[in-house]
This record gives structure tokens, C-alpha cells and sequence, in this order.
């Protein structure tokens, strides 16, 4: 079933975006955890939609109410789930189209799944509004994560060819993640943050969109977490970014980059400092075997142009079994990257937090 996941933490999403909400139930979290709401109101509104003239103008408040598994303002240890009402929901644009498949979105395959009885509103259960619940989770995540040491940190790395500086792969650091994370618009070169924001600007007065990449990287990961093979570090992150609508790519390290090094470029050469192991470089990332190695593990994240776009484009009805052209107007995000940031850390959280408990709960807490 597509909308659980977890082996020692286990979630469960749900809803639709112009249904009455969307919402998530979180399994195996620890009892006895009081909440940071102040740091899940911050992760919230770095994902909101309509806060700025480079996102969908769809309005909500992304508050939330939790129904199950907190008492006495601590975690129970019972499922936690949380709901997050629709708010701003604009159907009449959708009615419109509803037999138009729109291309580059989920219509066609959602049609075809679910034979025809899905709610096509808004991208339905596919929409990118079922990232805020993630976001509510991936939270709590980093809340135990921070508990331990651990820290995640991301940086737009692209928007279409316009590039900032890529994180030192074996030097980045905490004061690294701190300053990205002052930023309204997370980048390490303010400059080419600026000509990215232009970038948006320009792709949305032509009623079109662009895609681009995030860079994420984990800090305090002990070294021996994770697994060879199917539970491999790589795996369980991979399989929740590959789960945020829109992701057509996660690299590691130096990526597909490494490719083209030889061996001895490419091997992260040992020193010992302070008593612990190290490494000179991180092509690898911090994992070789699916298993950490101590050092920073380091991702980048591909993500497409945003499917729905103003300008005419040829499609299918789907009804009719007719050639036809689309014209989609509505709420639309010129660019899913900037909303997306703390998306991707927020499933590495959750991803994270789960391969930590298969090494022992008690390191929780
Ligand atoms: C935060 C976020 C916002 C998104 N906003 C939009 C949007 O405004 N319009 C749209 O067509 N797609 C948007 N998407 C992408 C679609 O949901 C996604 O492309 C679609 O569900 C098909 O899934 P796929 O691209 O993974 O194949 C967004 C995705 C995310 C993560
Ligand atoms: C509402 C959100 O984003 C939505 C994601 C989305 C899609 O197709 O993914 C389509 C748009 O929905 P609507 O047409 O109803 O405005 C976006 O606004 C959100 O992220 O909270």
C-alpha cells in the first residue's frame, strides 16, 4: 500500500487536496517526548504556499490539530496523528480540465490506477500538498535528531543552469548549516541566489516553469549506522526522496560525477584526528557499504519543472479519446525547489530517525 512506509518507524499519510484535509499518523514514536511547537511552526511556514510572489498563490495556514497520541503534553507512545485542514480550495479550475489529462502531471497514471474514481482536484492525493504532514513529521524527527547531536541542513544548489557553490563535501559543518538556515532564500552565494529568484520571475510572466536541485547534508551520524544491500543508508533516504512529487533524482557524494575520476580520486584517503577516524576527502558521501562512515553524509536532489503551466499544450481527452489542447490556468508554483527545501529535510529526518532505531531505542531520547 503506497501510503505507509517505515520498518521501525511507520507512517501513513493521507488526503486529498481539495478534500476536507490531509493529514498523517506516525507509528513507533518514543513516549514521553514533549513537542517543540515552535520548531514545527517554523518547519510549516518554510513550506507554505502563497507567502511570496515565486509560489502558488493558494492560501493556507497550514495549522494543525493533533487527534491521537499526545496527552498531558507528551508524546503517549500510541500513534500521533495529526490533520491539516484545506483551507483554499479553488475546485472550478480544475472542472474545466477534468478530462484533460495534463502532461507532466499525474492524471493519465492516476486515471488508469484508479480507474477513473480519483479526485482529480487539485493533483488529488498527489498533489504537493501532501508534503506539509511530511513536513509536520519530519519535525519531530529532527527534534530527536538535534537531541543527539545530529543536524540536517539544505541549500538550493540550481534553478535551470543558473549554480551555487556546492558544499565542501568533507569540511561542511554546522556553522556551514547555520548560516544557510538565516536565509529567507537558502543559498550559499547570496549573488546567484538573486539571479535564481530572477530566473523564477521570468519562467512565471511566460506561464512557465523550471526545475532545478537542492544539496542536503547529515552531521553527527556516528559511523556504523545502516546496512548492506536493501537497508543500505542510501536506500532509505533514496526511498523517501524518490517519494516527494516531483523528484526525478538523488545522488550521493560526487554523484555520477564520480564516474568519471580513477580510483585514486576517487578514494576518500584515512587520517586519524583526535582520536577519530576520518577522512582527507567524501566523494562517497559518508557511506560506503550503505553503511556511515562517520563523515557528513551528503545528497543532491533533482527536481522537474513544475508539470502544470499556462502556455497551450497538447494532451488528450481522455473521455472523448479525442486530440485536444490544454490551457491550464489556476494556482501553480513557477518553481517546486524553494518549497521543497525543507520537504527533502524533513523526509531525511524520518529516514534517518528510522535507521537510528533499528540500532537501538534507547540511543532516542
Ligand atoms: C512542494 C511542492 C509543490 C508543488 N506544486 C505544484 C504545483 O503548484 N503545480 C503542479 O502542477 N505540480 C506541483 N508539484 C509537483 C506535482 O505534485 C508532481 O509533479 C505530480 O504529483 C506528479 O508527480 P511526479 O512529478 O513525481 O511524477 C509540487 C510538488 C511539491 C513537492
Ligand atoms: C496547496 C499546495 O500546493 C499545491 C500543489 C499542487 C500540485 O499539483 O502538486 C497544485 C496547486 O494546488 P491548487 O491548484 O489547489 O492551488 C498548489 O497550490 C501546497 O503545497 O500546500
Amino acid at each position: 500500500m503506497s501510503g505507509i512506509w517505515g520498518k521501525n518507524l511507520k507512517l501513513s499519510i493521507f488526503g486529498e487536496s481539495h478534500g476536507k484535509g490531509i493529514g498523517i499518523v506516525i507509528n513507533g514514536l518514543p513516549a514521553g517526548l514533549e513537542l517543540d511547537f515552535e520548531l514545527i511552526d517554523k518547519e510549516m511556514k518554510r513550506r507554505l504556499p502563497g507567502r511570496d510572489n515565486i509560489s502558488t498563490k493558494r492560501k493556507e495556514s497550514d495549522s494543525f490539530e493533533i487527534i491521537s497520541g499526545y496527552f498531558n503534553k507528551n508524546t503517549t507512545g500510541t500513534p500521533l496523528c495529526v490533520i491539516i485542514p484545506n483551507e483554499d480550495k479553488k475546485s472550478q479550475d480544475y472542472d474545466k480540465i477534468r478530462e484533460l489529462l495534463r502532461p507532466g502531471h499525474a492524471d493519465y497514471t492516476g486515471y488508469m490506477k484508479y480507474k477513473g474514481f480519483s479526485d482529480y482536484r487539485g493533483g488529488g492525493h498527489f498533489s504537493g500538498r501532501l508534503t506539509a504532514p511530511l513536513v509536520f513529521a519530519g519535525a519531530i524527527a529532527k527534534q530527536i535528531l538535534m537531541k543527539n547531536n545530529i543536524v540536517i541542513g539544505s541549500h538550493i544548489l540550481s534553478i535551470g543552469h543558473v549554480q551555487d557553490d556546492y558544499f565542501d563535501l568533507a569540511q561542511v559543518d554546522i556553522n556551514t548549516i547555520n548560516k544557510i538556515n538565516t536565509k529567507e532564500f537558502p543559498v550559499i552565494n547570496e549573488e546567484k541566489g538573486r539571479k535564481m529568484i530572477e530566473l523564477i520571475q521570468e519562467v512565471k510572466s511566460e506561464q512557465d516553469s523550471i526545475g532545478g536541485t537542492i544539496e542536503a547534508a547529515i552531521l553527527n551520524l556516528k559511523a556504523g549506522i545502516g546496512d548492506p544491500f536493501f537497508d543500505s543508508v542510501e536506500s532509505k533516504l533514496s526511498h523517501l526522496l524518490f517519494s516527494i512529487p516531483g523528484v526525478k533524482g538523488v545522488e550521493f557524494g560526487r554523484g555520477f560525477e564520480i564516474t568519471k575520476l580513477k580510483g585514486s580520486q576517487a578514494n576518500d584517503q584515512y587520517y586519524i584526528q583526535n582520536e577519530e577516524i576520518k577522512t582527507y576527502t567524501n566523494n562517497n558521501g559518508g557511506i560506503l557499504g550503505g553503511i556511515t562512515n562517520g563523515m557528513p553524509v551528503i545528497f543532491r536532489v533533482g527536481i522537474k519543472p513544475t508539470p502544470s503551466i499556462g502556455l497551450k499544450q497538447k494532451t488528450v481527452n481522455i473521455k472523448a479519446m479525442e486530440n485536444v489542447e490544454i490551457k491550464i490556468d489556476g494556482r501553480h508554483d513557477p518553481c517546486i525547489i524553494p518549497r521543497a527545501v525543507p520537504v527533502v529535510e524533513a523526509v531525511s529526518g524520518l529516514a534517518v530517525l528510522d535507521l537510528i532505531m533499528e540500532h537501538g531505542g534507547n540511543f532516542i531520547g
